[in-house]
């Protein structure tokens, strides 16, 4: 099961800048999380701290029981072990090969023969569809495939906690959401704790059990993506819907002047340019792909959800009441499809042939250049050799479905 991040107080500063402070919040165990914020509010620095590459002033950051901010050298290699970090660019070792950067971290922490790590290699390059170019050097491919190349190389060692930073960044918006797939997929599969740093809203309202928010050196929300969504604070709705006019400006701060300058533009007629979007309107979140587990987080996060309810501001429960609802419903089509496929026992062949979506069947593509998605961006079970999954995966419910379509399985 994925671990719990329990980070307390925390405040960091370079020299005399102090990027944020004070920011408390638990990344629950196996559920999947979002931090949103304008550039530069210190998103990056966050993950860094996260994992104790860059060390704050005050606070805690308590992974397992031990705080990485005290301990030992030792004991931190030993809880980096938990983590799989995809860097924003990245991060791979421009003179080795993708295939020696995903490699890297099982010839570092594990004592697996060449040849296991040949295959798992090989599995996770596939999954992020790279198969065909595990031989190029970083310098020589796309900055989407480094990105992916980054992913499969945080995956490799089939992490507890995965932290993901701008997964989307330099993807176009179909490998945007082959990549937000994947990361569902995971979870589903091996419930690892995973805090996702984007831009993409589409991302923050889909994927994420919890979403928070960085501005103006805080922590100003952080709870159940329902809260952060249907927040009437500015400073969240001119985020979410991209608007020149608000709180966020060009630079940090932005002052009176411009403000009511602003203020005066929106009452002759003049808009932001930012979208008219009802973010209140809860989109389902993305539910794994057909033949993979349930995720188990979804019971302990509406568990915590319930008990938190009462604390919440009127629109986010009447919301979060309604995402339920709604899940339950789906749940319960789901339910009355599969045994209706139970009875009509349906072979697996029969329902691909009729043109339902299955993993192999969605991967189709003519595209066939080294980026290509290859049909394994479709996630075969961990441990499950990739390239078994040109053959329809089991079918536990019975279900097909486009994927991102939010339906239950
Ligand atoms: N190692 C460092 N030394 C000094 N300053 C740093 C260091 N790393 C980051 N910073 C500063 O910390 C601030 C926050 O940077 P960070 O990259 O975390 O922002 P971000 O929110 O991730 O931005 P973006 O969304 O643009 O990626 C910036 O002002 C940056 O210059």
């Amino acid at each position: 099961m994925g671990v719990e991040v329990s980070v307390e107080g925390l405040t960091k500063s370079f020299g005399s800048q102090n990027i944020w402070r004070d920011v408390t919040l638990t990344l629950p165990s196996g559920e999947v999380s979002a931090l949103l914020g304008p550039s530069g509010t210190g998103k990056s620095v966050f993950l860094k701290t996260l994992i104790g590459l860059l060390h704050p002033e005050q606070g805690s950051v308590v992974i397992d029981g031990t705080d990485i901010t005290q301990c030992s050298a030792k004991e931190l290699y030993e809880i980096r072990k938990l983590f799989g970090v995809l860097f924003q660019d990245g991060a791979l070792f421009g003179s080795m090969s993708l295939f020696d950067n995903v490699a890297f971290p099982l010839r570092e922490h594990t004592k697996k023969k060449e040849n296991e790590v040949r295959d798992i290699v090989m599995e996770k390059i596939d999954l992020v569809g790279l198969t065909g170019a595990e031989d190029k050097l970083p310098g020589e491919i796309s900055g989407g495939m480094r990105k992916r190349a980054g992913l499969a190389r945080a995956l490799v060692l089939d992490p507890q906690i995965i932290l993901c930073d701008e997964p989307d960044s330099g993807l176009d918006p179909v490998r945007t959401a082959y990549i937000s797939q994947l990361l569902i997929d995971i979870n589903a599969q091996i419930d690892a704790t995973i805090l996702i740093v984007t831009h993409n809203i589409n991302i923050a309202r889909t994927i994420p059990d919890n979403i928070g928010m960085l501005f103006r050196k805080e922590l100003v929300m952080f709870g159940p993506r329902e809260q952060l969504l249907t927040s009437e604070q500015p400073v969240v709705k001119q985020f979410l819907s991209g608007d020149r006019f608000g709180p966020i400006g060009m630079s940090e701060e932005k002052d009176e002047g411009v403000q009511k300058a602003e203020e005066a533009m929106q009452a002759a007629g003049i808009g932001g340019g930012g979208t008219k979007d009802d973010f209140s309107e809860i989109i389902p979140q993305v539910q794994p792909n057909p033949g993979m587990p349930e995720r188990k987080a979804v019971a302990r996060h509406r568990q915590r959800v319930h008990e938190m309810l009462h604390t919440m501001p009127p629109n986010a429960q009447e919301a979060i009441r309604r995402s339920m609802e709604e899940e339950d419903r789906m749940r319960s089509e789901a339910d009355a499809h599969a045994a209706d496929q139970d009875t009509e026992n349906v072979p697996v062949g029969a329902a691909h042939a009729a043109g339902e979506w299955t993993p192999a069947h969605a991967a189709g593509s003519d595209y066939a250049g080294s980026d290509a998605p290859t049909q394994s961006w479709a996630t075969p079970p961990v441990g499950q050799n990739a390239n078994d999954n040109t053959v329809t995966q089991p079918i536990e419910t019975g279900q097909f479905r486009q994927p991102n379509d939010g339906r239950s399985s």
